[in-house]
């Protein structure tokens, strides 16, 4: 199988800290790969790369479409990443804000993927919206709702929903659970598990909690000032931790 995402070499430095430096990483179709590390060893700026949203200063990042045509995200062009970002990829922010349209509906914000991907009949976009609402267990009757005045939790699960209402085959998540309260991350982990598996969806999740690592991932990529340290299977990676720096980070969770 080929894998759906290729990155090798990248770096990208700010004035003297190195955000990424020579990082290399594959994700075939899907795979949940995690990139764990502590706060500003580069894993932000890894997914802004790989995602087309950053450009590095060296290394290259091909994307495989599903006709198994090979392109060079950062050679693509604005307007051909846009319609990548609207079709076989989807992007799941930290704050839900910069994900949803705020001043549109629920049911407007999952509408209007769909619309973006040619649906035009409004019976069946309500009637789809109405059918991720309950997937992400928000009460379709708040289909007319702003998202503004849903919880915190509630505002991610939409955006997640919106996210995934066009399949896409790539999802990167920016620490989708961050931000919430722990009874609240702890079923929205389980949520996008199941989401994630019903789907086959190949992910790229950033987060800096191991046991959402653990819960999600295949793969696990250890960075630490901008390198990968460590990488491998999660459990592999987790239960027999090679690196000092992966030993630090296991040990320092299992004592919290
Ligand atoms: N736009 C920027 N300008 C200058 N420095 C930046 C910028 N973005 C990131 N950095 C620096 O690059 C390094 C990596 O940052 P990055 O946000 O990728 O880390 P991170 O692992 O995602 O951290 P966190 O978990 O806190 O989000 C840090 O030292 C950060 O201060």
């Amino acid at each position: 199988m080929s894998a759906l995402l290729e990155a090798s070499g990248l770096a990208l430095r700010f004035g003297a800290v190195p955000a990424l430096d020579d990082v290399s990483l594959e994700v075939f179709p899907g795979e949940v790969v995690a990139i764990v590390g502590e706060s500003g060893s580069g894993k932000t700026t890894l997914l802004r790369v790989l995602s087309g949203m950053m450009r590095p200063e060296a290394g290259e990042v091909r994307y495989r479409d599903p006709e198994g045509g090979l392109h060079l995200v950062h050679d693509m062009g604005e307007a051909a990443q846009r319609r990548l970002h609207r079709t076989d990829w989807g992007f799941v922010h930290q704050n839900p804000r910069d994900g949803l349209r705020m001043r549109v509906s629920a049911g407007g914000n999952i509408g209007e993927r769909l619309m973006a991907v040619g649906a035009r009949h409004y019976g069946q976009i309500r009637a789809e919206a109405d059918e991720w609402l309950r997937r992400v267990e928000i009460d379709p009757a708040r289909i007319d709702g702003m998202p503004a005045l849903f919880s915190g939790g509630m505002q991610q699960r939409l955006q997640i929903a919106r996210t995934l209402v066009t399949r896409p085959r790539l999802v990167f998540m920016d620490e989708p659970t961050g931000g919430l309260d722990v009874s609240v991350q702890a079923r929205l982990l389980d949520m996008i598990r199941a989401l994630v598996a019903d789907l086959g969806l190949a992910v790229v999740i950033v987060t800096h909690d191991i046991a959402a690592a653990r819960l999600l991932a295949h793969r696990l990529l250890v960075m630490r000032r901008g390198q990968v340290v460590e990488h491998g299977l999660t459990d592999r990676v987790l239960d027999d931790p090679q690196h000092e720096y992966t030993q630090l980070l296991v040990a320092s969770v299992l004592a919290a």
